[in-house]
């Protein structure tokens, strides 16, 4: 499991640390190394500007100044502001006995790297112009914990904040790294473990996670069991049924032993695998196999909306998705009972017009309004619990903002349900393995092809674990 620390709650790990046996300034030190080391694995030596701001941040920027001088680069530092005397920070300058230049944009262009030590996680409000000239004004840039002016809990960016081509953060992420448009200033990003005592780090209990397969276990196949013990998923499907088939084939491919769709009428083309009901929805309901359903892709809003009235009436797991959504515009409450949604951000804010702020908090907010769990969709998906726990996706690529791609996810999840995983896991898992496949496609992916990359996705993850 990855959790990923807030900046506030990594200060209060920071703050934990002496008393757990690591003095402050030796985390500095572990801090400044771990930016030298990486920058020594990827970088010839070459002419190094280090911009040092005025706290820790900056106090790791000196650090890595005279370890990268000691190994004969040659390395100057412009300081942005001074450190308080007496702070670790004012001790790491002091320990400098480079070159001490003022940040003028003429010597930043001249410099082959640039070393951006100016805000961590204390960043506090926006970054000055002059500041964030000096900054645009770098060519190859290492950000140190973070790129200045990202902010690290929300990837906002608080005025500027240049492009780095390589970011090391220490102890975890932090929500800014995989959110956007943070993550896309970050650039590779590092993690580098600088002895931060455990104990320190135990002073935060995680509720926010990088979503990776740690965070979640797919079900095993029992040995003789049937496809009803797999589990039944019913989708509804309407005047556009291809969204529902798509997502049909993506729970079969998930684990789901049975997948029938409920149409009004027969369905051309379906294919053989999938059984097709055009029974009463009450009669089919009614029956309490139907433990799962999908409910909203391609189905028209308003058969979509009745049709969620029931389900949820009757006590059924669902996935509502797509016009299941649009039905609950400006009435989330509607949603009480479902398990889990998953909303595009537009789809999102017709639902949740009262919510805004940044994405991770939205998701959070709408997942205890509704008591549902929220798979609020994109790049940087955030997959949201009821009870506070969220989980930020970073694997997906840009290929997935493709026609049906939603449709497959959300059956993806459906499958999942069936396996009796919880609506949280099976979210997070879907999400990722959705993301996976898009990565093994690669170019060219179309929505079909999600379903059948689905076995070597899940075939590579078992392997992976069991190495
Ligand atoms: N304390 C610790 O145990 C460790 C901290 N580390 C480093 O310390 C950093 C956090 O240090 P700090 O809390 O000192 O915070 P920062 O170094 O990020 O910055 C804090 C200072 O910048 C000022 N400031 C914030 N935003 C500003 C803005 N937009 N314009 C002008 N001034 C602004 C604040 O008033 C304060 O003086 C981390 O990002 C990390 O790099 C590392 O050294 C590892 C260990
Ligand atoms: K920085």
């Amino acid at each position: 499991m990855e959790p990923l620390f807030t900046p506030r709650e990594m200060a209060a790990i920071d703050a934990a640390a002496p008393n757990r046996g690591t003095a402050s300034l030796d985390l500095m030190e572990n801090a400044g190394r771990a930016v030298t080391r990486a920058i020594l694995r990827r970088y010839p030596p070459c002419r190094v500007l280090v911009l040092a701001g005025p706290g820790n941040n900056g106090g790791d920027g000196y650090v890595a100044a005279r370890l990268l001088a000691e190994r004969g680069w040659p390395v100057a530092v412009a300081p942005i502001a001074r450190p308080r005397a007496g702070s670790d920070a004012a001790i790491a300058a002091a320990r400098w006995d480079g070159l001490l230049v003022s940040p003028e944009t003429d010597r930043i262009r001249a410099a082959d790297l640039v070393i951006d030590a100016v805000f961590g996680s204390g960043l506090a409000r926006e970054i000055a112009p002059d500041i964030a000239e000096q900054l645009a004004t770098a060519g190859t840039l290492v950000a140190i914990d973070m790129p200045s002016g990202v902010d690290g809990a929300t990837g906002a960016i608080r005025g500027f904040a240049p492009r780095a081509a390589l970011t090391v953060t220490f102890v975890a992420r932090k929500p800014g790294h995989l959110l956007y448009p943070g993550r896309a200033r970050c650039g590779e990003v590092v993690c580098a473990d600088i002895g931060m005592p455990a104990g320190a780090i135990a002073r935060i209990a995680p509720t926010l996670w990088r979503n990776a397969p740690g965070l979640w276990r797919l079900p095993g196949i029992a040995e003789a069991g049937h496809k009803y013990d797999r589990g039944h998923l019913t989708i509804l499907a309407g005047a556009m049924p291809g969204a529902a088939i798509l997502a049909a084939n993506a729970a079969l491919r998930a684990g789901a032993g049975l997948v029938t769709l409920s149409a009004e009428q027969a369905i051309a083309g379906a294919p053989p695998g999938l059984i097709v009901r055009t029974d009463r929805l009450s009669d089919l309901i009614a029956d309490t196999r139907r433990r799962v359903w999908l409910c909203g892709p391609g189905l028209g809003v308003e058969r979509a909306g009745a049709a969620l009235d029931a389900l949820i009436a009757a006590g059924r797991a669902i996935v509502a998705d797509a016009d299941a959504l649009t039905a609950c515009a400006d009435a989330p409450e509607r949603l009480r009972g479902v398990s889990a949604i998953t909303p595009h951000e537009g789809e999102f804010a017709r639902i949740f017009p009262g919510i805004d702020g940044d994405k991770l908090s939205a998701a959070r907010a709408a997942a205890a309004r509704t008591d549902t769990v929220v798979v609020l969709k994109g790049a940087d998906t955030v997959i949201a619990a009821p009870d506070g726990r969220a989980a930020i996706n970073d694997n997906a690529p840009p290929t997935l903002a493709t026609a049906g791609c939603g449709d497959t996810l959300a059956g993806i999840i459906a499958g999942l349900l069936t396996r009796k995983m919880n609506p949280f896991e099976a979210a997070c898992a879907a999400v990722w393995l959705h993301g996976e496949a898009a990565r093994r496609i690669g170019p060219g992916l179309i929505a079909e092809d999600l379903a059948n990359a689905l076995p070597e996705t899940i075939k590579a993850l078992a392997e992976r674990r069991s190495s």
